[in-house]
């Protein structure tokens, strides 16, 4: 009932997901555009969201994306109309509601995914699971069945169970291409790049710390020792910045106190990841980021590390490098979390 009331809104604001306004007469076939710009397909999946919005702001402007699709399970038609009024050369297309899925997925070469709950004050993002698990899978499923070539980009928390799930999905349907899954950690890296630049006393931008492991607590580990530009940290530095940067996500959780978490930094961290993949697909040379994949790097079938992106996606994930004393025991501990959180995604596919 509810799929109906959705289809039939959507099919009166989205005729013929065209740009061109029915209203004045002029029809997007009578229009004399010769076909889209050369660029990359996109589509973000949670597109109304926190993240959703800002992401696909970003997307709008990046000049690799030529179609960009928005889909959700509510408020596309008005961000969509919004975002389609910028001057930038992607196309924008909106969907809502499940029955358009298959359409906002055709064709994409590229796939973002910050679909579900965010957390509140007080939650681990485990207790996300109920909610986004079936999310998540819901729309792998789609994935699975309508561009099981691109590249995915997942986003959704637990981001440790649920590239899991996605990964299940995948095989189940026989679609599975480890190179193509990606869960997205840039918002530690980024994170971490911030921290250490403020107390080292640099920008930002000169700074690039590995973040391993995974995206919850004790499982992002930054590896301090690797920091380019090369640099020497007190104890008390290292203590101060890793808590820090395994707890970033909770920090903004309580200072918006009940109103979701990191929206805007994360839509700037998924678009430098997403542009990274985009560079990759163009087969740009060199495009290094850190990324939660299949992994052969630990004992565990996932793991984040560097991946070299290329025109299959991860194409090669790099081992970790040496590690001191304190960068060992946090391996150890994140290795433990994580065994957990891949298990309990695994798990809700196979059951
Ligand atoms: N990986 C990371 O570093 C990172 C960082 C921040 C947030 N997150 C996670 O991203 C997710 C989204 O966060 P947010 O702040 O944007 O939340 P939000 O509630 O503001 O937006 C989520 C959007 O997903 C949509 N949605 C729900 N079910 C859907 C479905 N079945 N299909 C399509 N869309 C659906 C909602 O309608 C909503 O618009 C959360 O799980 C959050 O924990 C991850
Ligand atoms: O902390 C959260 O729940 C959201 C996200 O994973 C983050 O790191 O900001």
């Amino acid at each position: 009932m509810e799929n109906q009331r959705i289809a039939k809104i959507s099919a009166h604001l989205y005729p013929s997901n065209s740009q061109v306004e029915d209203n004045s007469g002029l029809r997007k076939e009578n229009c004399r555009a010769k076909g889209g710009a050369p660029g990359f397909k996109v589509a973000i999946l949670g597109a109304a969201g926190g993240i959703g919005q800002p992401l696909a702001l970003l997307m709008k402007i990046n000049p690799l994306v030529s179609v960009l699709h928005l889909y959700d399970v509510v408020n596309t038609p008005g961000v969509t109309a919004d975002i389609g009024h910028m001057d930038t050369g992607a196309v924008v297309r909106g969907f809502l509601g499940q029955a358009q899925l298959e359409s906002a997925l055709s064709g994409m070469d590229l796939v973002i995914i910050p679909a579900g709950v965010p957390r509140k004050p007080g939650m681990t993002r485990d207790d996300l699971f109920n909610i986004n698990a079936g999310i998540v899978r819901t729309l792998c499923e789609g994935i699975a069945r309508s561009c099981p070539r691109a590249i995915v980009n997942l986003i959704s928390n637990p981001v440790n169970s649920t590239v899991p799930i996605a990964a299940e999905v995948f095989k189940k349907a026989g679609t599975y291409d480890p190179k193509r899954l990606l869960g997205v950690t840039t918002l530690d890296v980024v994170r971490a790049n911030t921290f250490v630049a403020e107390v080292l006393g640099l920008d930002p931008r000169e700074v690039n710390v590995p973040v391993v492991g995974g995206h919850s607590g004790v499982t992002i580990l930054p590896l301090l020792s690797q920091v380019k530009p090369p640099s020497s940290f007190t104890q008390q530095e290292i203590e101060y910045l890793t808590d820090r940067i395994q707890n970033g996500g909770t920090e903004v959780v309580e200072a918006k106190a009940g109103a979701g978490s990191a929206t805007l930094s994360m839509a700037y961290a998924a678009v430098k990841f997403a542009d990274a993949c985009l560079r990759g697909l163009r087969g740009d040379a060199g495009v290094v980021e850190c990324a939660f994949v299949d992994s052969k790097v630990t004992e565990l079938p996932f793991f984040a590390s560097k991946v070299q992106l290329g025109r299959n996606g991860a194409e090669e994930v790099y081992q970790l490098g040496p590690l001191n004393e304190y960068e060992r025991v946090g391996l150890e501990k994140a290795k433990k979390e994580l065994a957990a959180s891949i298990q309990k995604g695994i798990s809700f596919v196979r059951k």
